[in-house]
């Protein structure tokens, strides 16, 4: 057995950068990861799935190109193994400099295998014993596929699989019509793909306000992606050449060469032997944690998308940062304090922080809001990109910003002057007066500010 001082189970993107600190430090640290470094960002998530909506934008601006005056002769072709390879050289590039900088660090050892509890203090890989009084968790999670009739009986693909195509789907259903869904439904379309979102919700991106799930749902099929709600009875049927998907009540059938299952995650946690650690698990796989990412027992942590206090790279990432405030600086950082934010990668992008309007309504703010249509803001008019509109929800009592959407061009960039202003809790009057550049989207920002109303709710 050998025992180091801390144990990191999965090199996500929280967990690796508090070995480093640690082995920066003088600690001992093995860090095991069964797969790839680097996590589900850089391997199969964020890093190859921008990359890929990069070469998504390059096919739409190349068939936009006269309505700006630019003549492109012949037909606009997609190349899935060249949009493959630049993803790869992107996830590649990211986990080899991992490699890279780890290998350059003395007090970390790096060990490939499964890691499993053997009890609160020792976990056991590759059949040998490691022993720490600290012990990260950071094992992320994966797709999770529902029971749906006929499923496993046809080769469905998930977000991992669908990197892997080197061929542009002719028909491609997307079940699920939220974050990965939509996602890879724009691109998809983009590379060439008739594509069918088909969403057991009311709308798409059921999390957002109505006015964001109707914008999503015009961009998309302005660009000619069929969109179906309400599919809450889905089917497959394999014949020789297509799948056919039945969904909906009356039945729709639609016929097509590939499916992805988008529908949510599922934390790595069921074959972890948590139960040996006496680790708790809630019903859906999620560890609890409390303000400072601790669990139920002393010494044993779980950091990123396992504790389901966030879902992305920049949450998980933030529990590092807290983790690491926390222990190694003499702080008291608390999760509680962090203000969600993010970004859906359709083009234009959805960029999110804090409440959305509704949720505002049901916590019982007094509420203000200001909303402003793409297309009166200069530089979408410029860029020729109107879809969208920004929106700002503020509290009447405390003159604090509670919540922003910002869906169009650079909305994932702009919504930043909001994040920061929030997380600087300034009251929105003081942001009317600065002094943005022209012609930008942040520009609006005052203005938008300068509009907030009471409305009455629709
Ligand atoms: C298609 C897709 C697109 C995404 N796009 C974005 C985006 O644009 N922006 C964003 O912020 N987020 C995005 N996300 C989410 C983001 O990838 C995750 O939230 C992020 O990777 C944080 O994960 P993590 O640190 O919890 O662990 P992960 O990155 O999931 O890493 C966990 C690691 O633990 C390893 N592991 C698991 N169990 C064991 C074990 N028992 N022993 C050893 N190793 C183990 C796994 O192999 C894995 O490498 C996307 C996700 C997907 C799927
Ligand atoms: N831009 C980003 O930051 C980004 C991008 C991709 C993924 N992610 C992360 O990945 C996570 C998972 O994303 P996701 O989109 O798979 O999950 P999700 O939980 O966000 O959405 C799943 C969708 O599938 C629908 N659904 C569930 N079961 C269904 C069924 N049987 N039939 C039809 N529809 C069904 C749900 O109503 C929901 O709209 C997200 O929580 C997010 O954190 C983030």
């Amino acid at each position: 057995m050998r025992t180091f001082d801390a144990i990191f189970v999965g090199a996500g993107q929280a967990g690796p950068f508090l070995a480093a600190r640690m082995a920066a430090e003088g600690q001992k640290v093995a860090l095991i990861e069964r797969k790839y470094l680097g996590g589900t960002c850089v391997n199969a998530g964020c890093m190859p799935t921008k990359t890929m909506v990069a070469s998504a934008r390059a096919a739409f601006v190349a068939r936009s190109g006269d309505r700006y005056g630019v003549r492109i002769g012949g037909s606009i072709s997609v190349d899935m193994e060249t949009v493959r390879s630049r993803a790869h050289a992107v996830t590649m590039n990211s986990r080899n400099g991992l490699r890279d900088w780890f290998a350059g660090l003395e007090n970390m050892t790096v060990i490939s295998g499964h890691a499993t509890f053997v009890d609160s203090r020792t976990v056991s890989v590759n059949g040998e014993e490691l022993h720490a009084s600290r012990i990260f968790i950071n094992v992320g999670a994966r797709p999770t596929v529902p029971a749906m009739p006929g499923i496993e009986d046809i080769d469905y693909l998930t977000s991992t699989t669908i990197l892997q195509l080197d061929s542009v789907p002719a028909r491609l259903a997307i079940i699920g019509g939220s974050y990965i869904g939509l996602e890879f439904a724009q691109m998809f379309r983009r590379f060439g793909s008739e594509v069918t979102v088909i969403e057991k919700g009311p709308r798409l991106a059921p999390r957002e306000d109505e006015d964001v799930s109707a914008a999503i749902a015009d961009i998309l099929t302005d660009e000619g992606i069929e969109v179906h709600t309400n599919a809450n009875t889905i089917s497959f049927a394999r014949d020789p050449s297509a799948i056919s998907v039945r969904f909906g009540d009356p039945a729709i059938a639609i016929s097509v060469t590939h499916v992805l299952v988008a529908t949510g995650r599922k934390p790595n946690t069921d074959d972890l032997g948590l139960d040996k650690a006496g680790v708790k698990v809630d019903s859906r796989g999620i560890i609890p944690v409390d303000d400072e990412l601790r669990t139920n027992v002393d010494g044993i942590w779980a950091l990123g998308d396992c504790n389901g206090r966030g879902a992305f790279t920049h949450t998980s990432y933030n529990d590092f940062e807290i983790v690491a405030a926390n222990l190694l600086d003499g702080q008291k950082r608390k999760v509680s304090d962090r203000i969600p934010a993010y970004a859906l990668y359709i083009d234009p992008p959805l960029g999110r922080v804090g409440m959305t309007e509704s949720q505002a309504r049901q916590a019982g703010y007094s509420i203000l809001v200001s909303k402003r249509p793409m297309a009166r803001v200069g530089r979408a008019n410029e860029r020729g990109e109107t879809n969208g509109f920004m929106k700002v929800i503020a509290d009447a009592d405390t003159q604090q910003i509670l919540g922003a959407a910002i869906l169009g061009i650079e909305g994932d960039e702009a919504i930043h002057g909001f994040i920061d202003a929030m997380h600087a809790k300034v009251p929105y009057p003081v942001l009317k007066w600065a002094v943005p550049i022209h012609p930008t989207v942040s520009e609006l920002i005052p203005t938008l500010l300068g509009d907030l109303k009471a409305l009455a709710h629709k």
